[in-house]
């Protein structure tokens, strides 16, 4: 479970003081799907970034729960000896990367593939790092994507549809708890995002991996169980 507690964060441009996020507040449990829609530069990026231990709010915290395991830093609540909270918010360079290899996938808007290795090299990497590759599911899920056949080309030989479907796949191969989605239909046509979106929106619930998806769709954001909306800085529930 995360647990997005005051959040704050602003930008200094032309030595003025923008706040992007005031005071967000969101629980995001575990296999829950929440959108979140937005005018463009309200901040929804950012708010991913924060998730994703990519960049640091200005204050708030950001409590990751989980049970048994250990990553990073160990505040163990009274009387629950099972469970572990850590504020992802307080990680060292060191502990925010093995938060994002084993308990993030992450889908940017602009792919973010290597370019000099193959598509399966590509989609591999997260299940390779994370030691959790399983064979069937990803052929399943190339299957799903309609990938499979361009698994030998290099990202650059596949059209922007074809990448953002390759980027999905990465985000996924290696089952993570938490999948945060920038846009991740954006380059897909309307029957392509249809069916593309609800295939993750699926997937996750089956791995009960949560999904925060960013999206400027209302069709995608209505196969979420929440959706959310940024306006000033400020989340409300749709
Ligand atoms: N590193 C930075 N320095 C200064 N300003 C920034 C920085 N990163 C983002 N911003 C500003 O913060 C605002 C929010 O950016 P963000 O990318 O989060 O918006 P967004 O809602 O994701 O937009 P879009 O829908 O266009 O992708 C924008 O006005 C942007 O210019």
């Amino acid at each position: 479970m995360l647990s997005l507690k005051n959040l704050q964060k602003s930008y200094i441009d032309a030595g003025e003081k923008h706040t992007i996020l005031n005071n967000v507040n969101l629980s995001i449990m575990p296999g829950d799907s929440i959108s979140i829609q937005g005018a463009s530069g309200s901040g929804k990026s950012t708010l991913l970034h924060l998730l994703a231990a990519l960049d640091k709010p200005d204050s708030g915290e950001i409590l990751l729960t989980s049970s048994g395991e250990s990553c990073g830093t160990n505040n163990k609540r009274p009387n629950d000896p099972q469970t572990l909270s850590h504020d992802i918010t307080q990680f060292t360079e060191k502990q925010a990367d093995q938060y994002r290899q084993f308990k993030v996938g992450l889908i940017f808007q602009r792919f973010n593939l290597i370019d000099c290795i193959t598509v399966m090299e590509n989609i591999m990497l997260p299940a390779k790092i994370t030691g959790n590759v399983q064979h069937e599911y990803i052929r399943n899920l190339l299957n799903a994507l309609g990938i499979d056949r361009h698994i030998n080309k290099l990202p650059n030989q596949l059209s922007g549809g074809e990448q953002q479907r390759v980027a999905i796949a990465r985000g996924l191969s290696h089952q993570p708890p938490l999948l945060l989605a920038d846009e991740p239909t954006g380059n897909l046509d309307g029957k392509n995002s249809d069916t593309v979106s609800k295939l993750l929106v699926d997937t996750c619930k089956k791995l009960n991996t949560s999904l925060v998806m960013v999206t400027h769709s209302e069709k995608v954001a209505s196969l979420t169980q929440q959706q959310w909306y940024l306006n000033d800085g400020r989340l409300s529930q749709i």
